[in-house]
């Protein structure tokens, strides 16, 4: 993106040099912060208003994202810090300046992160090599490592690897010493050992970082898969007028390209939900849409998956729609009326019975529960044959994703009817990593370590809009011009339960049923947002400060599906564009 900017004339050692100054600034404020408006006594104690008694551990290696620390050690310096700056990678001619000058002028240009080094050396940084702790048995290193503010400025974008060797013990130490100092841990722009593109961590190593100063835009990385676990909160630096940027880059994406194709790498992340309108005084029940879920069946004499259909109807309920019709085991219809009296049943073996109802129903929401064997295998391809007919908008779950990956494996037409049927009608796909990887005949590694290639091929050979669950939900929603991939900022790990999944589902299809919505209001990555914030309100992580939530407040450990749909509505009525 930066690379337009400099087209239009921008110096790029300029944008690091105003990187670098504002991020100084940054680190003063979060200084302050953690040092004076703390109610830990510990840390209080540790405050030193005299600015020269404070002091930055800044760790840096030899691309640009070192260039900005070697900078951020320049501007602290002259804020009057003591600065440290710890070196990976570097030969020791590397500090010597007119070696530098020399090479530079002799075979190629100097770098950014050069002319960053050498401001920082001609204003009398102090540095120390990291490689040279290893060769000291009395550690070098371990003055310098005393400090206030450890900052990560290893790696940035351009980490693409597994540490090794020196890589991997510099990622330990710098860990260790922030503990051990219980000091401020601060990543420049991403913490070193996350992969930016994936949110990929290897073996568990990298920057455990308290704050990340995140450089022009957010990174894909920091919102999905390891990511959260890493970045501790995130402050934006924009630097550059990226929007300007940014649209002109999805409109040249959007131009009629496939959903496959390379140039879909931005996805949005998603804070906000748009708020639902009021409903019309003179409405009524058919007013807001029949939501038909087919699933909860009971395989075999086993004890069966009744719950899943229960937990999908109660949140389609919550979010709103008109009327349900549960299409379950006539042995789960008992325990279905007493949880949802107000949800209708219907015996899910009734093909007659379910595919008639189809012809009525707004919305189907199949195979939740529905079971794997060849009898619910045959009544998910008749049910999705009847609702293709009938032109009904579809969310598929569960068994039900477990069942088109069979049939694409066998090359069934169905396979090919769904794809084109979603190009005109409402297809919605929600599969958990395990899912896709069924899906797309991967393992589930190769999914995690590329979740947006997942989304997009997922989307490409089954066509419809798709959810791709797990830590940071993708979105991937197929518009008419184009795709737009969408990152889910919200939700925590105590969704990580049985049964989530099917609320989701139900959510899905609870807003696509309500036509007097717009079509944002009843989007995937609307409902993806409205299930992620009712997690956050039960376990407290809600944005929004003034609310009061108290009532339903659960916890991660513990917080189950069935506390949902109260959070749901909760969130409903708070209207959810309050959130930032
Ligand atoms: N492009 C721009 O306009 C700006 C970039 N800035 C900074 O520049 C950074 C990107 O700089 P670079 O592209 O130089 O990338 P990095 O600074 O992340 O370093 C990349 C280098 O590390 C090596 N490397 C990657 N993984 C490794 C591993 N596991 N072990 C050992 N070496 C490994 C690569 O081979 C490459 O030589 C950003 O993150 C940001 O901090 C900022 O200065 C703001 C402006």
């Amino acid at each position: 993106m930066e690379q337009a900017w400099f087209t239009e004339g921008h110096d790029s050692f300029g944008l690091m040099k105003q990187a670098a100054w504002q991020m100084a600034q940054h680190i003063e404020q979060l200084y302050e912060q953690k040092y004076l408006n703390t109610q830990s006594s510990m840390s209080t104690s540790m405050y030193r208003s005299d600015t020269s008694q404070r002091k930055a551990s800044i760790w840096v290696g030899r691309g640009n994202n070192g260039g900005d620390g070697w900078l951020i050690a320049y501007y602290l310096r002259q804020a009057g810090w003591q600065v440290t700056v710890i070196t990976v990678g570097f030969e020791t001619q590397n500090f010597d300046i007119n070696h530098t000058a020399e090479v530079s002028n002799t075979a190629h240009p100097m770098t950014d992160a050069t002319k960053a080094l050498q401001v920082a050396l001609a204003a009398r940084c102090d540095y120390q090599r990291f490689e040279d702790s290893n060769s000291c048995p009395n550690d070098s290193l371990g003055i310098a490592l005393s400090a206030d503010v450890y900052i990560d400025a290893l790696f940035g974008i351009g980490f693409d690897r597994a540490p090794e060797g020196v890589y991997e013990q510099v990622i330990r130490r710098f860990n260790d010493a922030v503990q051990q100092n219980n000091a401020l841990a601060i990543a420049v722009d991403i913490p070193s050992g996350l992969v930016a593109d994936t949110g990929e961590v290897f073996d568990r190593l990298a920057i455990q970082a308290d704050i990340t100063l995140c450089l022009i835009a957010r990174k894909f990385g920091l919102h999905t898969k390891d990511g959260m676990d890493y970045s501790g909160g995130i402050i934006d630096i924009p630097l550059i007028p990226f929007q300007k940027v940014f649209d002109q880059a999805a409109s040249d994406k959007n131009d009629g390209q496939d959903v496959n194709q390379a140039n879909v790498p931005v996805a949005m992340l998603l804070k906000t939900a748009h708020r639902l309108t009021a409903r019309r005084q003179n409405s009524y029940k058919g007013s807001y849409g029949h939501v038909l879920v087919i699933g909860g069946n009971r395989v075999d004499q086993s004890q069966g998956m009744g719950g899943a259909a229960i937990l999908s109807a109660a949140s389609t309920m919550a979010t709103g729609a008109g009327k349900i019709t549960v299409a379950c085991h006539e042995r789960f219809h008992g325990a279905l009326l007493t949880s949802l009296p107000d949800a209708m049943t219907l015996n899910l073996h009734d093909t007659d019975g379910v595919e008639a109802l189809i012809k009525e129903a707004s919305v189907i929401a199949i195979g939740m529960g529905l079971g794997r064997d060849e009898k619910a295998k045959a009544l998910f391809i008749s049910y999705i044959n009847a609702a293709i007919a009938e032109k009904k908008p579809l969310v598929i779950d569960a068994d039900g994703l477990y069942h088109l990956a069979s049939l694409s494996r066998d090359n069934h037409e169905l396979i090919t009817q769904l794809r084109d049927y979603s190009v005109d009608y409402p297809v919605r796909l929600t599969p958990h990593s395990g899912e896709a990887a069924t899906l797309l005949d991967k393992n589930i590694s190769e999914v995690e370590s590329d979740r947006l290639a997942t989304i997009k091929q997922c989307a490409a050979t089954y066509g419809g809009d798709w959810v791709l669950k797990g830590a940071g939900s993708l979105v991937l929603e197929q518009q008419s011009k184009g795709a737009q991939i969408y990152v889910c900022g919200v939700g925590n790990a105590g969704m990580a339960t049985a049964g989530m999944g099917d609320v989701l589902s139900g959510v899905i299809a609870g807003l696509l049923a309500q036509q007097d919505l717009t079509s944002d209001m009843r989007s995937l990555h609307q409902a993806v947002m409205i299930h992620g914030l009712a997690g956050d309100t039960l376990v407290n992580q809600m944005r929004r400060a003034d609310s009061d939530n108290n009532a339903l407040l659960i916890g991660q450990r513990g917080l189950q599906a069935q506390d949902m749909p109260a959070a749901i509505r909760h969130v409903m009525q708070l209207g959810v564009d309050v959130y930032n």
